[in-house]
C-alpha cells in the first residue's frame, strides 16, 4: 500500500513476556507526551505465561521537541516490563543493499518498485558477484560494485563487501537470487537485517537446484520464501511466501519462469514490511503486523 511517510509519525515496536497492565502503561506513556495512536497491533502466544508482541504507530506534536525524549524516557516503561523494544522514526529513510549474482528479475523488482516511490529507502550500493547486471543497474543511477567470489577468495571478498556496506551505513541488505552462501561471520554483522529470496516453498528444497528437485519430486505447487538470513541455509525466520499451482506438463524450465513471479511478489512484500519495521522475530519464527 503507497503511503508517503508521515514526518511527524514513528512506531513503537515491543516483545515481552505476557502480563497485564502492558498496553495500558504504553498508551499511558505516549498520552503523557501528546501522542495520537493512529495504529495498533498485538498478539500474545499464550495469555498463560506466554510472549506479548506489540506494534503501535503514533503521531507527536512538536516531534522535534517530543521524540528525542520519549526515545530516551521510554526505558521507564521498557524496564518495568522487561522490554525488548525500539522507536523508530517514519522521517529516517532506510539505506538498502542488494546482493545479486545473474538473476536480474527480483531486482527489477526493488528497482521498479524504488524507481516509482512506492518503496521508500536509498540504495547507496548494489553488489554483486558477477558483471552481467552492471548496465542495468547503472541505468537505475545506484552505484554498482562487482565483488567477485570463489573458492580462493571468499573471506576477502566478504570482508571488502562489510567494509563497503559498514561505509556507505547500510540499514538493511537484500539477496535478491544472489547465489553465494555468506559466512557466519558475515551474517555475524546484519543479525536479522539480511533478506534473503529463496526460489522454494520452505522447508522444501533447501539449497542449490530448488526447482529441479521439485520437477523430480513431481510437486503440484511451487513457491519461493522471503526470510531473513542466518548461519543455517535457508533455515532462518520466515517473512513471507507465496506459491503457484503447476502441473505435470511443466518442464523445469517452465517453473522456473513461473518461479520469477511469486519470487518477486514475496520478496517484495518482505522488503517492504522489513522497511516499514512490520516485523519482529522471535525465535525461528516472525511476527508480521502487516
Ligand atoms: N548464510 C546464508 N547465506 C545465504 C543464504 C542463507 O540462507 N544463509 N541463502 C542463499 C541463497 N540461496 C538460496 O536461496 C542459495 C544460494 C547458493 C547455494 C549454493 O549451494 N551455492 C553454491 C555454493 C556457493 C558457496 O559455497 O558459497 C553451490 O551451488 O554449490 C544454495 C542456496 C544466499 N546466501
Amino acid at each position: 500500500m503507497l503511503q508517503s511517510k508521515k514526518q511527524d509519525r514513528a512506531r513503537v515496536l515491543i516483545s515481552c513476556a505476557d502480563q497485564p497492565g502492558i498496553v495500558s502503561a504504553v498508551s499511558n506513556f505516549l498520552y503523557n507526551y501528546n501522542a495520537n495512536i493512529v495504529q495498533s497491533d498485538q498478539y500474545s502466544t499464550d495469555p498463560e505465561g506466554g510472549m506479548f508482541f506489540m506494534r503501535i504507530e503514533f503521531d507527536l506534536e512538536d516531534f522535534d521537541h517530543n521524540f528525542p525524549l520519549i526515545q530516551e524516557r521510554f526505558s521507564e516503561v521498557g524496564d518495568r516490563f522487561d522490554m525488548s523494544w525500539r522507536i523508530e522514526s517514519e522521517r529516517k529513510i532506510k539505506r538498502m543493499a542488494i546482493f545479486v549474482s545473474k538473476e536480474d528479475h527480483c531486482l527489477l523488482e526493488l528497482l521498479w518498485k524504488w524507481r516509482s516511490g512506492e518503496l521508500q529507502v536509498d540504495i547507496p550500493a548494489i553488489i554483486s558477484n558477477h558483471p552481467d547486471l552492471q548496465a542495468t543497474v547503472e541505468s537505475y543511477g545506484v552505484p554498482f560494485y562487482h565483488i567477485p567470489v570463489n573458492k580462493g577468495n571468499k573471506h576477502d571478498a566478504e570482508e571488502d563487501a562489510i567494509e563497503l556496506l559498514k561505509n556507505l551505513d547500510i540499514d538493511f541488505i537484500v539477496l535478491a537470487r544472489y547465489m553465494q552462501i555468506l559466512s557466519p561471520q558475515f551474517v555475524s554483522h546484519f543479525t536479522h537485517k539480511i533478506i534473503n529470496i529463496h526460489h522454494s516453498f520452505l522447508p522444501a528444497f533447501i539449497g542449490a537446484n530448488p526447482y529441479k528437485k521439485a520437477f523430480n519430486r513431481g510437486v503440484k505447487l511451487i513457491g519461493a520464501t522471503a526470510h531473513y538470513v542466518t548461519d543455517d541455509l535457508d533455515e532462518g525466520p520466515i517473512i513471507e511466501q507465496e506459491v503457484l499451482r503447476v502441473n505435470h506438463r511443466y518442464s523445469i524450465a517452465d517453473l522456473k519462469i513461473g518461479g520469477r513471479n511469486v519470487e518477486k511478489i514475496a520478496l517484495a512484500r518482505a522488503v517492504e514490511w522489513h522497511n516499514d519495521d512490520k516485523v519482529l522475530v522471535h525465535g525461528n519464527k516472525t511476527i508480521v503486523f502487516s
